[in-house]
């Protein structure tokens, strides 16, 4: 006889700013827990079959944050899977809401190491501004307030993060 896995765990959420690893980390830890993945940005990219780079630029952020809204709502909440965000996803009050269940994680990252992970800013409409320091306090705030869980930024590599993250989960995720 086979047994499927119960998947009864809340949904796990990977916030932070641009650059902080939310679609490395969501990768390797789907990878991990044998979990679906969803990547806001990659919704997006599905729903309008457009690059998010041009997409900020032809909405403007008002109306782009209203898409992104519609498609995290649609996934918001799934026991069982993982959601990465984008960057700014959280800065909207009703995306806040759709996330309440959730088990929300806030990956920290410095301007700095920031700014050297984008590397190509064209792919990232705000990070072309100039402001990154001044974008990320303004959203430091939002995305302690959200989060059931920080993760302080480390110059290692992915996996390693990917192992401070299991370490730090509550006993709900980790397997049997
Ligand atoms: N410890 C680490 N954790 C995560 N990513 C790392 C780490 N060290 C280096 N990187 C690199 O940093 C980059 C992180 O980019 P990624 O697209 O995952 O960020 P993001 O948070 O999803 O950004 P965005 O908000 O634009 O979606 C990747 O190129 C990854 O290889
Ligand atoms: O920080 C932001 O506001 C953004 C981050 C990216 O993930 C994309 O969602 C988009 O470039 C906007
Ligand atoms: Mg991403």
């Amino acid at each position: 006889m086979t047994t499927s896995k119960v998947r009864a765990w809340p949904q796990i959420v990977l916030t932070g700013f641009m650059g902080a690893g939310k679609t490395t980390i969501g990768r390797a830890l789907a990878a991990q827990l044998e979990a679906p993945l969803f990547d806001s940005d990659a919704l997006i990219e599905d729903a309008s079959g457009t690059r998010i780079g041009d997409l900020f630029g032809q909405l403007g952020e008002p109306k782009f944050r209203d898409l992104e809204h519609r498609c995290i709502t649609a996934v918001a909440g799934r026991p069982g899977t993982i959601l990465a965000l984008g960057g700014g996803a959280i800065v909207c009050e009703a995306t806040r809401a759709s996330l309440r269940n959730c088990y929300i994680v806030y990956l920290e990252i410095s301007p700095a190491t920031s700014l050297r992970r984008i590397g190509d800013p064209s792919s990232r409409p705000l990070a072309n501004t100039g402001e990154l320091t001044q974008l990320l306090e303004a959203r430091e705030p939002i995305y302690r307030s959200v989060a059931q869980l920080i993760l302080p930024e480390q110059d290692e590599p992915p996996e390693a993060t990917l192992s401070r993250l299991l370490a730090a989960l509550p006993p709900v995720y980790h397997p049997a």
